[in-house]
């Protein structure tokens, strides 16, 4: 998403101090009929050190899949602008009204450095490393719930549709419902939802769920999600729990209802998906289909060209994937001359001390492999530690023979499915985690368990090595599947579960 940077109030140039962005918007505000609610706003406010602030797109799949929703129906989007203190006017970009949530350095050490990504994301993500329990992040978790709960009330007009995104605003169906009962509340959980025995840790646990029943619908991606928040919400909060059908929710997933008082909270699995159909299209185009001939030409034309893209994250198994490659070369399973991996890495939750260990011993995995077997002008890996263009990552995916989406553990995991769409040409070869939701759908996946790593060499070389003609006719199943089910048919069906058949026929 861009900022409207040619309007007269466009904050490209502005500086310190005075942020009020673009066409504002006053008039509009407490008449959306449809808001997104999200942690971040679709685009973050960048404060340069010369004074100067740009607005730039947000990392993360739930901003890829939500934007390209939003913009087909012309709703507006609440959530944080990215830095300390930022809280410009109700302002327009891309078609989206966007509205801000402020908060302050302490904030979002607490709440979002803290509670949410050093309590909730490891402990929703299978304690991959061990979640902290610290009451002023919970405080702050309830205060900025509660912050947010607000702006949407004010936003949102009579009897509106609010969908709440994400474990950052697990509290706020609830919150909100206090305020504005008249609203048709969805949640949508991106992220894994634990099983019992890890989620019975949580000190503050029957608040969690009683905050997410404060929605009429709760999604997850996997029927696991559906099936743990079902028995929670009735060893927890006592509530009649029954598996039936919600009426939308796909064929084989699995849904039921909770009784919370008179109220009938829906909860169903809708898997996300992508926008294939333009992500297929863009990869047709002269531009890319250049760029990825010119990409592999820049790495000296590998026999071998593999690719790994994913925001620097320690569910994501880079770490995985390196020491695979480098027993596989160690082992003369894979040539160092033939061979050229690229690891693309978006900076993520740079203050978080488990993210800085992690940055730190996957780059010197980096530097051991290159050191040991690259060669002047032919490294094995080329690490970028940065986000990239749209059009350069489709190029990326284009010119990559082998796909590695090694995660420990990941809710979807869009950028799988991106591969596959931009795969046009058919050639290409996908490895993929057991443990992604995505591997749920992309069956005919090279799939491996990634605390497995001889299982993990063997999927790699068997990509590698496979049948030409097997290799095209797994690519074909998978592109069948994601271009089929894309990320307009998740929202329909998501909102048409929730009551929202107009909205749903917007789309
Ligand atoms: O906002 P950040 O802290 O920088 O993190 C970015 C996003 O990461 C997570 O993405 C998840 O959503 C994807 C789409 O459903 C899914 O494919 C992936 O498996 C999830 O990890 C997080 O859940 C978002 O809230 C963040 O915005
Ligand atoms: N350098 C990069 C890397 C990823 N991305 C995008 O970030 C999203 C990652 O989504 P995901 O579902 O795989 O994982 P999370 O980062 O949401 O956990 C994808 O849409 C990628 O295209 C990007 O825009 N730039």
């Amino acid at each position: 998403m861009t900022a409207n940077a040619a309007t007269p109030n466009d904050t490209s140039t502005a500086t310190r101090g005075e942020s009020a962005p673009r066409s504002t918007l006053t008039s509009n505000v407490g008449h959306a009929d449809f808001v997104v609610v999200a942690n971040r706003l679709p685009i973050d406010l960048e404060r340069r050190p010369d004074g100067t602030e740009v607005w730039k797109r947000s990392p993360g799949g739930l901003v890829t899949a939500l934007e390209s929703v939003l913009q087909a129906s012309s709703g507006a989007w609440v959530g944080w602008p990215g830095v300390p203190d930022a809280n410009p006017e109700p302002f327009e970009a891309d078609g989206i009204e966007l509205h801000s949530v402020p908060l302050s350095a302490q904030e979002i050490e607490y709440y979002y450095e803290g509670f949410s990504n050093g309590t909730l994301w490891p402990l929703f993500h299978d304690v991959i490393v061990q979640p902290e329990y610290h009451r002023h992040w919970w405080s702050a978790y309830v205060e900025v719930n509660r912050r947010f709960a607000e702006t949407v009330a004010a936003a949102t007009a009579e009897q509106g549709t609010v969908w709440v995104q994400d474990y950052q605003l697990l509290l706020l169906p609830k919150m909100l419902r206090q305020i504005r009962p008249d609203l048709n509340i969805g949640f949508f959980q991106h992220i894994p939802f634990p099983p019992v025995e890890l989620f019975m840790q949580l000190p503050w646990r029957t608040e969690i769920i009683e905050g997410m029943l404060g929605a009429d619908l709760v999604g997850f991606h996997l029927p696991g999600g559906v099936e743990n928040f079902l028995y929670l919400a009735s060893r927890l909060s006592g509530y009649e729990t029954s598996r039936r059908s919600i009426g939308t929710a796909r064929k084989g997933s699995r849904s039921g209802v909770v009784q919370v008082g008179f109220r009938e909270v829906k909860v169903g699995a809708f898997p996300i998906s992508i926008a294939s159909g333009k992500i297929s299209e863009r990869s047709k185009s002269k531009e890319v289909r250049q760029r990825s001939k010119e990409i592999r030409k820049e790495l000296g034309n590998p026999k071998l060209l593999m690719l790994g893209v994913d925001r620097l994250d320690y569910t994501k198994g880079i770490d995985v994937r390196l020491r695979a490659l480098e027993e596989l070369i160690a082992e003369g399973r894979i040539g160092a001359s033939d061979v050229s991996l690229v690891q693309i890495a978006t900076p993520s939750r740079e203050r978080v001390e488990q993210y800085q260990t992690m940055r730190t011993s996957i780059e010197h995995a980096v530097g051991r492999i290159n050191g040991l077997y690259g060669t002047i002008g032919h490294p094995i890996v080329t690490y970028l530690h940065r986000p990239v263009p749209q059009a350069e990552l489709l190029a990326f995916y284009r010119s990559a023979d082998v796909m590695l989406v090694t995660p420990i553990r990941d809710g979807m995991n869009l950028v799988a499915k991106e591969y596959v769409a931009a795969t046009v040409d058919g050639d290409g070869a996908l490895v993929l985690s057991e443990f992604t939701g995505a591997a749920a759908e992309l069956r005919r996946a090279y799939k491996c368990n990634p605390h497995d790593l001889d299982g993990v060499k063997d999927a790699i070389e068997l990509a590698v090595g496979d049948d030409p003609e097997e290799r095209r006719r797994r690519m074909t199943t998978l592109r069948r599947q994601v271009l089929t089910n894309d990320v307009t048919r998740w929202a329909r069906q998501f909102l048409k579960a929730l009551g929202g058949e107009e909205l749903s026929a917007k789309l």
